[in-house]
């Protein structure tokens, strides 16, 4: 297994070992005793899988009150994902990675609790699979807009598919405002 630590404190590229055969392949997503080794230890209580077509961006999302931490991957498709860092006083307050998690590369990404996270569908349909470490709660939940001008993350198109409720997410800006 390779993991690439990134700019942004506790966020990880995995790529796990792939076993490839005449059969296809085998990989292990998720190991508890090796992913605690790379500090992924808090426990994991839900698991999701959400399928996207192209030009779908889903995000900016968090949790405030319980935040979650996301192990992330893509087992059809090609997505961007993105991780904003939103918590005022970081360092990295207001900087983004953007990873491209494939079928085809087999990368997880691990997103911390406490970050904003994202993604936009590059294929033709993406099936987008990730644990989570806290439970989902709808009223907990908050966003910045995908397009804030302050992150300005460079998306692979100008003109996605939302949804409504990510239509109208508050900027950082507004967002970091509403907490004084
Ligand atoms: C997130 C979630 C949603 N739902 C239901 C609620 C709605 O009826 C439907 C779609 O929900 P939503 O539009 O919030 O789904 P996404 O836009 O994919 O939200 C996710 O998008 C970004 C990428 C994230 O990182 C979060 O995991 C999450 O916010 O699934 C559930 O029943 N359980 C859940 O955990």
């Amino acid at each position: 297994m390779n993991v690439i630590e990134t700019a942004l404190p506790g966020v990880l590229i995995i790529e796990p070992n792939v076993f490839g055969d005449s059969r296809g392949f085998f990989l292990e997503s998720y190991q508890a005793t090796r992913y605690q080794k790379l500090g992924i230890d808090l426990p994991f209580v839900q698991d999701n899988h959400s399928r996207s077509a192209r030009g779908v961006l889903r995000g900016l999302h968090f949790q405030v009150t319980k935040p979650q931490g996301k192990l992330v991957r893509v087992v059809s498709g090609e997505i961007l994902d993105v991780v904003v860092d939103f918590q005022p006083g970081s360092e990295t307050f207001g900087r983004y990675e953007a990873v491209v998690l494939s079928a085809e590369n087999h990368r997880q990404l691990y997103v911390p609790p406490g970050y904003a996270h994202g993604f936009a569908v590059i294929s033709e349909s993406a099936d987008f699979l990730y644990k989570c470490t806290d439970y989902y709660d709808p009223s907990d939940e908050a966003g910045i807009i995908w397009n804030d001008p302050l992150v300005n993350v460079a998306w692979p198109f100008s003109e996605p598919l939302l949804s409504e409720k990510d239509r109208h997410w508050p900027t950082l800006e507004q967002y970091v405002e509403s907490l004084s």
